[in-house]
């Protein structure tokens, strides 16, 4: 097992979690931390033992984004800088999104900047009340990454994506669970236990569905109607006639709870 320096990595019982750590920069996104982050998005997606995926942060912040010294030490670099760095979190981004475990993030504090972006990846956002969401590219003169581009006029429409990259409002978690960006808000000292229950739940059911379910709903960001209709028809198929969709009609027969985990 790799041993990363700006990221603890647990992976026991199903669950992967990643948390970021690196408390004393405000969890920043240096280059080592996105090649970190690139590396252990693929060991989630590559290992298929792992069936629920938790990101969180150590320390008050979640994330403030990208490593803002670092970008000014580079000089004439940072160019290249960055570059390298978005290459690494790009492809963490995408290897999130498109692996069959889900994704819960667990927002423990500010997410700002890349941290914004990387909180609302998730396919379940679950934030403490303290956190606070802000764009903040624009503060130091960059535009926004991460995918944002893509989820957040998804999420919650263009009119309110254009004004948080435009005038980088920072929103209260409340505010944040009003706009749609995330899927709960719970007491901080909460979170923890939220997002492991939900996690356990996550990991117990079915993992073809939950993959499926993430597939189907990337795909209709672009693909037609008809496209959709046809990939809905073979992913259902091929569910269901899994040994967890079989499992899934047993225990409806037998009146009991399907063991999903035992099958796969
Ligand atoms: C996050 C924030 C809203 C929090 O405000 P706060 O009032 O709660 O906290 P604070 O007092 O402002 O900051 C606490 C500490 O956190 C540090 N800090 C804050 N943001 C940082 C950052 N981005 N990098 C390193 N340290 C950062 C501060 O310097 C400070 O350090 P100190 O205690 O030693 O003085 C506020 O600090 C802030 O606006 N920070 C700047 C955010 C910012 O510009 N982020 C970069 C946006 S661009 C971006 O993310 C690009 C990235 O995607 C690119 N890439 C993919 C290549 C990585």
């Amino acid at each position: 097992m790799r041993k990363y320096n700006t990221l603890q990595w647990e992976n026991a019982n199903g669950i992967a979690k990643i948390t970021l750590n690196r408390p004393d920069a405000a969890n920043s996104v240096n280059l080592e931390m996105a090649q970190e982050l690139m590396h252990v998005a693929m060991v989630c997606d590559e290992d298929s033992s792992i069936r629920a995926v938790i990101l969180t942060a150590t320390g008050k912040m979640f994330c403030a984004g990208g490593d803002v010294p670092s970008f000014k030490a580079a000089g004439d670099d940072i160019g290249l800088l960055l570059k390298d760095v978005t290459a690494c979190l790009h492809s963490a981004n995408s290897r999130f999104a498109r692996m069959t475990a889900p994704l819960i993030v667990a927002v423990n504090g500010t997410a700002a900047g890349a941290g914004f972006s990387l909180a609302v990846s998730g396919d379940i956002v679950v934030a403490a009340d303290t956190a606070k969401f802000t764009m903040a590219y624009t503060g130091i003169g960059a535009s926004p990454d991460g995918g944002s581009s893509v989820y957040l006029p998804k999420l919650i429409g263009l009119r309110r994506t254009q004004e948080l990259m435009l005038t980088n409002r920072v929103l209260s978690a409340q505010e944040a669970l009003d706009w749609g960006l995330l899927t709960k808000v719970v007491a901080a000292d909460e979170l923890v236990n939220e997002t492991e229950a939900l996690a356990n739940k996550l990991a117990n059911g079915p993992l073809l569905a939950h993959g499926q379910i993430k597939s189907l709903l990337l795909g209709s960001y672009s693909n037609s109607l008809e496209t959709q209709l046809e990939i809905e028809s073979r992913g259902i198929a091929k569910c269901i006639s899994s040994p967890e969709g079989r499992e899934g009609l047993l225990a409806f027969a037998e009146k009991r709870k399907p063991d999903f985990k035992s099958v796969s």
